[in-house]
């Protein structure tokens, strides 16, 4: 399959979680499922706009006392009267403006000032009214959205709920921390899967070492209760890679297996029959980074119901060695334009380190021609 049409697949395939009704301060990163609408008015009760006084009737008025924010029961304002305010303060009834501190003069208990033409008094829902819509459906929510949410007295959202992931780290020679003693490495793709899972919306990664042995891996398929499980390593056809016969015992329907592309080949993207989504990295560290950015970046999105990631085209510089019959995916650096920045392995990921982005490069590409761009996490 083309790495295009495996591309494809896991951008429009998945259809987006249920909705869920999600408390207004948990909901930061998922998709409005629902219009955000205001249950109390914005402001909640006509409050000062200014440091001064509230005033009623014509000047000079009588100071009776003092208003601080929070000061919920007033009373009446007479005419010829004044109060002290803060701005915030409840504006008290008959008030017919609020006299700011710097537009009056105080003396033996009587203020007077000249009253502008603004009132400085902000009404009850003079912003936004109830049953007003704040947000529409489809946006992601962000923190503006869940304060101006809460300002408006809107206590729980309609929402997608977030994609969770489990990652099974494959491989006995991979350690998790340590320096790595003969024939081992460090594990690559913790790190790399949660940053990717995160900048997709998905819910913090579960994360399980598990042994080269089959049952292990069938066993932990089965029991994780994650929307996805992202399995890294054990992709190919050597004696310790389970996993696509794991997969075929699990009675799993394949959407991807195997890709055109170098590196990332043998990537893989199936479904279990609960519905529960698996994305296969293969183990070699930049090919598994080329297909957490083909695969489960789009797979994530499209569960948390967020609109498809962008695929940028850029003219990209450099040399590269094409793949027959399919693309490369090479490191690129922005600046002074975008360039590619070296031959790397499938395993290395110091290129990757340096680069902005990594650019798919079709086989018919030659220097300087346009390329989708996938940025690095
Ligand atoms: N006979 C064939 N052999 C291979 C093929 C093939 O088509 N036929 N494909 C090659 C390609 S391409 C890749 S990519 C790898 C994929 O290998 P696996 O996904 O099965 O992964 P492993 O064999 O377990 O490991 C490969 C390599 O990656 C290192 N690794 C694994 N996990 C991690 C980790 N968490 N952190 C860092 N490094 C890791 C592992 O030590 C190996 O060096 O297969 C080729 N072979
Ligand atoms: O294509 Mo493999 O995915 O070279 O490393």
């Amino acid at each position: 399959m083309g790495w295009f049409e495996a591309y494809v697949i896991a951008t429009t395939t998945p259809k987006p979680l249920a909705a869920a009704s999600v408390a207004v301060e948990a909901a930061a990163g998922c998709v409005l499922a629902a219009p955000v609408e205001a249950v109390r008015p914005v402001p909640a009760f006509d409050t000062a706009a200014m440091d001064g006084y509230a005033v009623a009737g014509p000047g000079p008025w009588t100071v009776t006392g003092q208003l601080l924010a929070g000061v919920a029961d007033t009373g009446p304002l007479a005419a010829g009267t004044a109060v002290e305010i803060a701005t915030g303060a409840v504006v008290p009834e008959g008030t017919g403006a609020v006299l700011p501190y710097e537009d009056s003069v105080l003396g033996d208990g009587i203020v007077s000032g000249r009253l502008g033409a603004r009132a400085h008094i902000r009404r009850a829902g003079d912003d936004v009214r109830p049953g007003d819509v704040l947000v529409p459906a489809g946006r992601t929510v962000n923190a503006t959205i869940v304060a101006a949410a809460v300002q408006a007295g809107v206590e729980r959202l309609s929402a997608h709920r977030r994609p969770t992931v489990t990652l099974l780290v494959t491989g006995d020679e991979v350690i998790d921390s340590g320096v790595p003693g003969p024939g081992q490495v460090r594990d690559s793709f913790t790190g790399l899967v949660t940053a990717v899972s995160v900048r997709a919306g998905a819910e913090p990664v579960v994360r399980r070492h598990v042994r080269d042995v089959a049952a292990l891996l069938e066993a932990e398929l089965a029991d994780a209760r994650t929307d996805v499980v992202v399995v890294s390593g054990s992709s190919s056809a050597g004696a310790a890679d389970h996993l696509h016969g794991v997969l075929g015992r699990l009675g799993a329907t394949w959407h991807v297996r195997g890709v055109a592309c170098r590196p990332g080949h043998p990537q893989a993207l199936a479904e279990l029959p609960d519905g529960r989504w698996v994305v296969s990295l293969p183990g070699n560290p930049y090919a598994g980074l080329v297909a957490a950015l083909t695969l489960l970046e789009p797979l994530l999105t499209a569960l948390g119901g967020r609109p498809p990631v962008a695929l940028p085209e850029v003219a990209v510089g450099g040399r590269a060695k094409l793949m027959p019959g399919g693309v490369r995916i090479v490191p690129v650096h922005r600046d002074p334009g975008w360039r590619i920045a070296a031959e790397t392995s499938s395993a290395g990921l110091h290129a990757a380190a340096g680069a902005d982005a990594l650019a798919v490069l079709p086989e018919t590409w030659t220097d300087g021609d346009p390329a989708p761009i996938l940025a690095v996490p």
